[in-house]
Parts: structure tokens; C-alpha cells; sequence
């Protein structure tokens, strides 16, 4: 954003790339998990991942991280090579794995405090970032329990936390909202609203209804290619509904 940009005003700069996926692929043995993804998010961009079941959502998102290393292709975060750059990359990237945290003897204090210091934040820093995240996802009436006895819920929460301890400017979620109460669903839907109009967010769902709550973009993967990559306006149009441009996408997959 520049200078002159308000919040909610229009950016009037070039965009600028937060996200880039280059021609991705993750190969297990003659199996292609992801074949030659491409795409690229920019800065106040909160996109939607879709795809069925076994697309290549999550494989994608680690490849993104750094989590995984592509069998071929390249991945950036706020321009930095995740592969010969992980540490710069890593410093400005939350990611919330498909699972949740590990560590589940840990008790959330205690998770976010290894967490921070594995990142080398500052003692106080810490403590104040730990109290923040704390405080925004909720987490007061469970400081004292292991995060494995943690409903999935808050475990999503705690997930969230961790992703959000060092204030990265990148969001990289693994379906933020899976196993969620309704409520719980619309907390973390809240949540996300809100960190959007500051950060860029990349987040995996089946749920089509979070494409119109949460997202202004969508990139829609189908047995391990991107086949969609544009406005939610533009997946929708000519009358079709979100379900059946799923299922078109998804050919002959859909609904198995
Ligand atoms: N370590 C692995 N070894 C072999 N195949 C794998 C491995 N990890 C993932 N796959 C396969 O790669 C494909 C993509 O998996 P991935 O988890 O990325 O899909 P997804 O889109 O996240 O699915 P879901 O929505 O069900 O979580 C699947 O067929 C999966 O079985």
C-alpha cells in the first residue's frame, strides 16, 4: 500500500507478489501430488484454496512453507525463496498446519513460549505477543491443559495463536474452520476478516459459503493442477451456482 493509501481505500500501487506458488510439483514416486502449480497472491489479497478431497491443497501448502522441498518449482513469501531462503521467508509467514500444533504435552503457554523463542523473539516481546493471541483467539479458559486433551476446536485456536505469535504479514491456513461448532466456525470466520484487512491470507476449505465470507480470490486445484484462478464473481458467472462450478471443475471426482 502506498503512502497515500487509507485503510479501505483502493491501493493505487502495482501489486505486489506476498504469495508465489511457480510451477510446483511434488512427486511420490510416479505419483504427482501437485503438477506445475502456479499462482501468485498479492499484498490484501485473502484467497480461498478449493478443491476436492486428495487435490493437492495441503501438499501445496507445504510446499509454500517450506515445509516440504518441490521436486521441482520454486515458492516465495514477500519475494523470498522458501527454498534457499527459508529463515527471511519464515519470519514474515504464519502457517496454520492441516492438523493443528504438535507438541501435545505442552499446555498453550507453554507452546507459544517454545514457539517464540525457536523464532528468537524478545523476552518481552514475547510476553506481550503471548497475552495478545492469547486474548484474540480465546484461549483463557484452557491455559492449563495439555493441547492434546484440547477440543479440535481449540486446538484450532492454538494453531492460530502460533501463526500469528510474531506478527507475520503472510497467512498460509490448512482449513482453518475444519471440525469447527457453528460457533466456533463463525469466531474463526470473525477472525479472519479482521486479519485480512491488514495481512495476505491463503487458506484451504471445502466449505463453499467461506469463499463468500471471507475471501476476494479464489485458486481452485483439481487432482494436483490449478484448473480456476480468479475473482469468487468470476467462478459464479453465467448464472451457475458455486456447487456446480465445483462440480464442473471437478469433472468426474466431484462428490465421490
Ligand atoms: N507422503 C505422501 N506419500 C504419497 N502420497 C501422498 C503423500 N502426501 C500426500 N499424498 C497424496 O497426494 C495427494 C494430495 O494430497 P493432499 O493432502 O495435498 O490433498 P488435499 O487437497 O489437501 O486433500 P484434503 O482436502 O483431503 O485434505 C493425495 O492423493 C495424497 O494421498
Amino acid at each position: 500500500m502506498s503512502t497515500n493509501d487509507q485503510p479501505g481505500s483502493t491501493p493505487t500501487q502495482t501489486p505486489e507478489p506476498m504469495i508465489e506458488a511457480v510451477g510446483l510439483s511434488k512427486f511420490y514416486g510416479d505419483f504427482a501430488a501437485t503438477r506445475d502449480v502456479s499462482f501468485t497472491i498479492n499484498r490484501g489479497e485473502v484467497a480461498a484454496f478449493l478443491g476436492p478431497n486428495g487435490a493437492g491443497k495441503s501438499t501445496t501448502m507445504k510446499l509454500l512453507t517450506g515445509y516440504l522441498a518441490p521436486s521441482a518449482g520454486v515458492a516465495r513469501i514477500a519475494g523470498y525463496d522458501v527454498g534457499t531462503d527459508r529463515l527471511t521467508a519464515s519470519r514474515r509467514l504464519g502457517y496454520l498446519p492441516e492438523n493443528g500444533p504438535l507438541w501435545h504435552d505442552m499446555t498453550p503457554r507453554g507452546l507459544l513460549k517454545f514457539i517464540g523463542e525457536a523464532r528468537q523473539m524478545p523476552a518481552e516481546r514475547l510476553r506481550q505477543r503471548t497475552d495478545e493471541v492469547i486474548e484474540l483467539c480465546n484461549l483463557q479458559a484452557v491455559l492449563g491443559k495439555p493441547v492434546g486433551k484440547l477440543s479440535k476446536g481449540y486446538k484450532q485456536r492454538v494453531g492460530m495463536a502460533q501463526a500469528l505469535l510474531h506478527e507475520p504479514d503472510v497467512l498460509i491456513l490448512d482449513e482453518p474452520t475444519s471440525g469447527l461448532d457453528p460457533n466456533q466456525i463463525r469466531d474463526v470466520r470473525s477472525l479472519i476478516r479482521k486479519l485480512g484487512e491488514t495481512k495476505t491470507i491463503l487458506l484451504s476449505t471445502h466449505i463453499l459459503q467461506e469463499v463468500d465470507a471471507m475471501c476476494n480470490r479464489v485458486v481452485f486445484i483439481d487432482e494436483g493442477r490449478v484448473v480456476f484462478d480468479g475473482a469468487p464473481a468470476e467462478m459464479t458467472q453465467q448464472g451457475a451456482s458455486m456447487d456446480e462450478r465445483f462440480h464442473q471443475l471437478t469433472g468426474a471426482s466431484a462428490g465421490v
